[in-house]
């Protein structure tokens, strides 16, 4: 393919990904936007432009992190002129003490923090460190929460890993899997029956599950989660890579008022670029090496660049105005999403994101998602795309809204929908 010519549609580099990638892709939720993914030439604000020339309202914002939406020009700003001074040093930069002390300011349980470059390194780490500092093997994990991509939580996983069919990885050795134990999402007392017999390191937990659709907690979940593992000396690990500084400036744990041992952190705090984060007490946090015996490292640990980004972001969020806008379109989109399905249905809402689900009453954890007619879902998410408006291609993630989400955009994707949901019979 020559790829100089000025323009390529994405048609054509779809069928030229199919020969070089795996599924044509390089996560596969990526290959789930129908008929086939478009290729993003440019995205601003609230939208995408398409190598088609097409201009997309965008509720996905690269799967959660781009609260301020794309392109903001503080993170710009930012990102340019770190780039001038470098952007690998391979040495500590001012930027990393500026980023964890907005941390710890404002993550209750943060007193430390360690920068990594995904989700998936923050729960892998974290979850070496419940055992470290325990000295015990089992983690419990729910049904449907996707936490990463390594071997200790591809058990029973949301998010792609359900979407594509393999909750379960192959090529995780069976003694790697049975030190994982699953419950159902809001599901206390099969956390109680476990907790009481097996050696439990920690207890690993979205606080609101945002990789079945979205599920919220139940009333005393967290609460009771935080008791029982209290009682039993096991750690528990909020997963807040979604909800840390989406839910407001503390997260989950500040949201619903409940305090974890360990808090694992990604996508909004490098503002866009590659990040994830462990944080927790002192005395937790310094099991990690070289202070402790709980091996963890990086080349790419807090790069200059995600930790800038992160800054920028941080300080826009710190003035509020992300928080209302985003809140403000979430709950009136939702509000009218609800009112426009005329068939059986259910939209889960926590603050500024969301997912409807279809042919179901309720849903309140994984097996209730997985009732929801998913087929129709997709055909709504194509329809949606032909009138401009992105959301998630699969049930299975959530709707993000952002600061760039004003009432012009809100109004053209209530139009979009009313357009599409009047032919869901
Ligand atoms: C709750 C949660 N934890 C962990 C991850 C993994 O993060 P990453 O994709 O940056 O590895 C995700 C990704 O969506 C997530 O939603
Ligand atoms: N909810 C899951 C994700 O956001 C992951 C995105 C990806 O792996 O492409």
């Amino acid at each position: 393919m020559d790829l100089r010519r000025c323009s390529i549609l994405s048609y054509e580099l779809w069928n030229e990904a199919k020969n070089l990638f795996a599924g044509g892709v390089n996560s596969p939720v990526r290959a789930a936007v129908k008929p086939y993914p478009f290729y993003t030439r440019r995205a601003k604000g609230a939208y995408i432009e398409t190598e088609d020339s097409k201009q997309l309202i965008d509720y996905v914002l690269g799967y959660g992190p781009l609260i301020l939406g794309h392109s903001h020009p503080k993170v710009l700003n930012a990102v340019k002129n770190q780039l001038e001074k470098g952007w690998l040093y391979g040495t500590p930069s001012v930027a990393e003490i500026k980023l964890a002390e907005k941390i710890t300011k404002h993550v209750p349980s943060a007193e430390m923090v360690r920068f990594v470059n995904s989700g998936t390194e923050a729960t892998m780490t974290a979850i070496r460190l419940s055992r470290g500092f325990t000295g015990r093997k089992k983690i419990i994990k729910f049904d449907g929460n996707y936490h990463g991509a390594h071997d200790y939580v591809l058990m029973d996983a949301g998010s792609a890993a359900s979407e594509f069919g393999v909750p379960f990885s192959l090529g995780i050795p069976e003694e790697v899997a049975s030190t994982v134990i699953v419950c159902p999402y809001n599901d206390i007392s099969c956390v109680e029956r476990t907790i009481r017999k097996e050696d439990v390191a920690g207890v690993i937990v979205e606080p609101v599950m945002g990789n079945m659709g979205v599920i919220p907690p139940n009333s005393n979940f967290l609460k009771d989660l935080r008791s029982l593992t209290r009682e039993f000396n096991s750690l528990l690990i909020f997963d807040e890579v979604i909800t840390g500084f989406r839910l407001g400036l503390g997260g989950a744990q500040s949201y619903f008022g409940v305090k974890p041992d360990i808090t694992t952190l990604g996508k909004i705090i490098g503002g866009g670029f590659p990040i994830g984060a462990i944080c927790g007490s002192r005395d937790v946090i310094s099991y990690l090496t070289p202070s402790g015996k709980v091996f963890n490292a990086g080349t790419f640990n807090a790069n200059p660049v995600s930790m800038i980004a992160g800054l920028a972001t941080i300080e826009e969020l710190e003035k509020g105005n992300a928080y209302r806008i985003s809140e403000k379109a979430a709950k009136i989109l939702a509000e009218e999403i609800d009112s426009l399905i005329k068939i059986e249905h259910v939209v889960n809402r926590v603050f500024n994101f969301f997912q409807f689900f279809l042919g179901v009453k309720k849903v309140e954890n994984a097996g209730d998602a997985r009732k929801s007619l998913r087929e129709v879902y997709v055909k709504v998410h194509e329809a949606l795309l032909r009138e401009g408006v992105f959301v998630p291609p699969s049930q299975f993630e959530a709707l993000f809204t952002s600061i760039a989400h004003d009432d012009d955009v809100i109004n053209r994707t209530i139009e979009a929908f009313r357009r599409v949901l009047g032919e869901v019979h």
